[in-house]
């Protein structure tokens, strides 16, 4: 548990679509031991996928551009080449049925994929395929060989998926928003799913969720990002039950009232800012009621107050002077 796994520094990321750079992910820094399952959350368009897709090396469109350290350490690997780390690190997207190609039965899908990856003969290739549904939960996995896309349900479709990113035997997996097009039932096989492969295969996960109940179940350690930059980090329990930064308090808040079925809570005032309308100072101060005059000038650090915990605000900074 204690080796880390994947080391990321000064992570910036930027599309140049309209012609100017958009800086969507900012400095972001974040570490995944062997084992850890790390969880990202904030609103949406804050940049959790793009950091997802950058870690997994799969950001490749040609106006966008990735600055800073993604190190992918393991003990046979210092610096994996790009080919290796992309085995070592498998990613699974929102929806499983939309990864699938719905004309090609399961078996061919994972039987082709295991073949070129793995460089299997159709027979091993069939028996590795097996292997992979059996370990994502399916008991029988002929039945599900034999079908289209179009003939599973959505969890079913998001745990051949999950077979499918373990088909070369990753260390790390980034599961982004696996249960979102999910019902409740759906939702808690694939988690399921996901913890036990986390135990069996002692595998990384960074898991990206608005879902925070899901998150407070799996996850060992929180980022909580805003606007492209991390606002937070701490454990999970520490973080979710005492949220230092109002940004975090609210967000928690909010889920958990929902969650309820409250409906009386204020919703956070004011809008998520445009990418290239970011305020001076922190990025969450027009929206922040504990705000004062220096968060409009300067933008805070991700301070580390405590072993476990960062947060990056001018109430724990000390700058936290001046009305505004
Ligand atoms: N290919 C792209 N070209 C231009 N901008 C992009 C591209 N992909 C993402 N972005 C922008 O990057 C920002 C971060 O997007 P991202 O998808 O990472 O957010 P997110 O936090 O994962 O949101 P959600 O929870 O809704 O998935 C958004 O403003 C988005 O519009």
């Amino acid at each position: 548990m204690d080796s880390v796994l994947l080391d990321v520094r000064g992570l910036n990321i930027s599309f140049s679509g309209t012609g100017r750079d958009v800086r969507v992910v900012r400095d972001l820094s974040l570490q995944l031991k062997k084992g850890e399952c790390l969880g990202l959350v904030g609103e949406s368009g804050c940049g959790k996928t793009v950091t997802g897709l950058a870690v997994a090396g799969a950001l490749k469109y040609p106006e966008c551009k990735v600055e800073g350290s993604i190190r992918f350490l393991s003990d046979r690997y210092n610096k994996a080449p790009h080919n290796i780390k992309r085995k070592r690190i498998a990613m699974v997207y929102q929806e499983g049925m939309a990864a699938l190609n719905p004309v090609l039965t399961v078996k061919k899908q994972m039987t082709e994929l295991i073949r070129f990856h793995c460089r299997l003969s159709s027979g091993d290739a069939l028996v590795r395929a097996r292997q992979l549904l059996q370990r994502v939960g399916f008991n029988d996995v002929d039945d599900i060989l034999r079908r289209f896309p179009g003939e599973l349900s959505g969890g079913m479709a998001q745990r051949v998926c999950l077979a499918m990113a373990l088909c070369c035997e990753p260390e790390i997996l980034i599961a982004d928003e696996p249960t979102t097009a999910l019902d409740t039932i759906n939702s808690a096989i694939v988690m399921k799913a996901l913890a036990v492969l986390k135990k069996e295969m002692d595998l990384a996960v960074i898991l990206i969720s608005h879902d925070l109940a899901a998150v407070a179940q799996s996850c060992d350690r929180l980022l909580v990002m805003y606007m492209g930059k991390v606002v937070e980090e701490g454990s999970t329990w520490e973080l979710l039950s005492t949220p230092l930064h109002p940004y975090s308090r609210r967000l928690i808040e909010t889920f958990f009232a929902l969650e309820e079925g409250r409906h009386d809570i204020e919703p956070i005032r004011g809008q998520v800012p445009g990418y290239h309308e970011l305020p001076m100072g922190c990025a969450f101060y027009p929206r922040c009621e504990e705000a004062s005059e220096n968060c409009s000038i300067y933008e805070p650090e991700l301070l580390k107050i405590s072993e476990n915990r960062k947060v990056a605000c001018h109430l724990y900074s000390g700058r936290n002077k001046g009305a505004l």
